[in-house]
């Protein structure tokens, strides 16, 4: 399977969850290669952005495939996260969904061993999961993708996917939003999908704690008076913009 590639390594670190419900939370993460969607403010775009694809990115500088992945079995991944200090894991990518089938074989493998671990997934809504993975995910956070991630809204809005996850019992939604224009689209969608507001998260977008103050306010005020939730990116607050983190 393919992971991000991290120094030496695969994209695997230590941290507290910085995003929606459960920010704060001591997690492993593990970052996956490869995005069915091309967001133009995408901060991973290393998973996806790469020399000779036609993909428009905000920061234009395309990646060396070869450089930015790492390949990994399942078991070797699942032996390396036995290894670390935590039992509960955030599968992220890119779109995490696209490897689950490997993903679901390196959960069974940890699982084998001690049934305590736990699972998030990170996801951009785009793909219904099949059953056993569906399953063995104890939380899905889902960000579908607004008119301003440049996406054609065909690809970013799957109508099957979004209907599944609305109705999922541990499904959560986190938007990414860049300014009070993003909220009636989301209102439209959460309208049109039955996504109660309790489990909507509106985030701000940004690298940087300078670039988070310029909407943090303003989307928690409107996250108030629609009955919505409300996540800064306690990572990028901490750490900043950078990898790992
Ligand atoms: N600390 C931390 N929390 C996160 N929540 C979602 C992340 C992601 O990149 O998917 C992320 C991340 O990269 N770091
Ligand atoms: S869906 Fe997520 S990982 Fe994929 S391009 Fe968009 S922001 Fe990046
Ligand atoms: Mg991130």
């Amino acid at each position: 399977m393919k992971l991000a590639r991290l120094d030496a390594g695969p994209e695997i670190f230590h941290t507290l969850q910085g995003e929606g419900v459960s920010v704060g939370r001591p997690a492993i993460f593990v970052r996956t290669s490869r995005c069915n969607l091309h967001c133009r403010w995408c901060d991973t775009d290393y998973t996806w952005n790469f020399k000779g694809t036609p993909w428009e990115h905000d920061r234009g500088t395309k990646h060396d495939k070869a450089d930015v992945t790492f390949e990994i079995a399942p078991a070797e991944l699942a032996s390396r996260l036995a290894a670390m200090p935590c039992r509960h894991v955030v599968l992220t990518g890119g779109e995490p969904l696209l490897q689950q089938g490997e993903l679901l074989e390196m959960i069974g493998l940890l699982r084998a061993t001690d049934p305590g671990w736990s699972f998030e997934v990170e996801t951009n809504g785009t793909r219904v999961p099949e059953p056993g993975f569906d399953a063995a995910i104890q939380q899905f956070n889902i960000s579908p993708k607004l008119s301003h991630s440049g996406m054609d809204e065909a690809l970013r809005i799957v109508p099957v996917a979004l209907g599944h996850f609305a109705a999922h019992p541990r499904a959560w939604f986190k938007f990414v939003a860049t300014g009070p224009g993003d909220l009636e689209e989301i209102g439209t969608l959460a309208e049109h999908y039955g996504i109660a507001p309790d489990r909507i998260v509106l985030m701000p977008e940004g690298r940087t704690a300078a670039e988070l103050d310029r909407s943090a306010a303003k989307l928690a005020a409107a996250a108030l008076e629609r009955g919505w939730r409300f996540s800064d990116r306690l990572h990028v607050r901490l750490w900043g913009d950078q990898r790992g983190v």
